[in-house]
């Protein structure tokens, strides 16, 4: 064959939904997308690791996106993926080029869906056809530690993920530093092969969606990177906020499975105390906006939370999407913050598609 492409489509995702934090996520219909051609009537490349990258979307115009496959996490990845199985660099001669609609730091799972969509580029460009989704969800989870957006974005729906315990052993390979797992940011190839991921690290179970409702984005044009929304959390919890969201998160699937909806149970299911309270202090109006509006005030609406790790909110409506969008801009306008939202729905897993021969 001389030559093979395909395209990668991952979705973006929710994580939390309220209090299901470092546990629930939901995939949304907004996707990045590499268009991959490897090209194998070239002998040799001049492209470094045989890999030219061309971008367009977000992030385009400040160039926050490195081309260069030895700094952009896309491919870090993807070759963190090789290099596990002894393949050093791109086939000759790789072109990926990403087209990405998904906001960077703003809580949709732009990382997660960069580093769901670099696994499935390594497995491709390997032809790594005996990686399983579970175990491509392992190298998942050797980079984004948390399982929610990834598991999200690699197995598409509503989902709940876990971890199972493992061999101190194989927890402690978990634990090894991002910077040993991932090939160093546009550093020298030292040719050493970076840990394989033990097996079945994490899980994930879907839920049933009820088809009425329908994801309001709202999101406001400032960045919040995850880990320094992640760092503002406290390492203990009171037990009553901790009883508080089990009691939410036992409520939260059923709810959201069931039709018609429930506008108060989903209201209530909704509701966190581990980690939004926390990271009102990095989004301005984040409390007020979470509180004020209920279904009661607002027809249509099932509940209101922050999507993963902010600055997004998302609400969860039945109808009056117009409506609910724009108030809650109207609230983030109070302080001074400017918004644009999106209308999304849950979403399939990631997809590899090749065109027919
Ligand atoms: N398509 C992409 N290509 C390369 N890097 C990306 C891509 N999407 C996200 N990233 C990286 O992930 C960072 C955002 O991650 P993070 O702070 O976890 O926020 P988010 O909530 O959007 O996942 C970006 O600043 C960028 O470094
Ligand atoms: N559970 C994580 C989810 C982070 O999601 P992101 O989309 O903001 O990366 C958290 O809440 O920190």
């Amino acid at each position: 064959m001389a030559s093979d492409s395909f395209t990668i489509k991952t979705p973006c995702s929710s994580a939390n939904i309220g209090p299901g934090f470092d546990v629930i996520g939901l995939a949304l219909s907004m996707y990045l997308e590499l268009q991959v051609t490897i090209d194998t009537s070239e002998a040799t490349s001049d492209q470094p690791l045989n890999c030219r990258i061309t971008y367009e979307g977000e992030g385009e115009d400040s160039g926050d996106i490195s081309l260069d496959p030895a700094v952009n996490l896309i491919t870090r990845v993807a070759l963190y993926v090789l290099r596990c199985h002894d393949q050093r660099s791109f086939p000759v001669e790789t072109h990926v080029h990403i087209k990405n609609p998904i906001p960077l730091g703003r809580g949709l799972g732009s990382s997660g869906a960069a580093v769901v969509a670099g696994v499935l580029l390594g497995k491709e460009c390997g032809r790594l056809d005996h990686l399983t989704p579970e175990r491509l969800f392992d190298f998942c989870l050797m980079i984004e530690r948390h399982p929610d957006n990834v598991g999200a974005a690699l197995f598409g729906g509503f989902v709940g993920t876990y971890l199972k315990p493992l061999t101190p052993e194989d927890v402690a390979r978990t634990e090894i530093p991002l910077s040993e797992v991932l090939p160093p940011a546009g550093g020298v190839d030292t040719g050493m092969k970076p840990p394989n991921p033990p097996h079945g690290i994490g899980h994930h179970i879907k839920f049933p969606w009820a088809a009425e409702i329908k994801a309001v984005a709202i999101i406001p044009e400032f960045e919040v990177p995850t880990a320094k929304a992640r760092a503002v959390l406290p390492s203990h919890y009171p037990r009553p906020d901790v009883t508080f969201n089990l009691q939410r998160i036992t409520l939260l699937p059923a709810a959201l499975g069931q039709s018609p909806p429930d506008p108060e149970l989903i209201y209530l299911a909704m509701q966190d105390k581990l980690h939004q309270p926390y990271r009102q202090t990095l989004i301005p109006g984040l409390t007020e906006i979470v509180e004020s509006m209920t279904p009661v005030t607002q027809p249509g609406l099932l509940g209101v939370c922050l999507s993963g790790a902010g600055p997004t909110i998302l609400a969860l409506a039945t109808s009056n999407f117009d409506e609910i969008a724009n108030n809650i801009i109207a609230r983030f306008k109070k302080q001074n913050i400017v918004c644009n939202w999106k209308l999304l729905e849950p979403a399939e897993g990631t997809q590899v598609i090749r065109a027919q021969q």
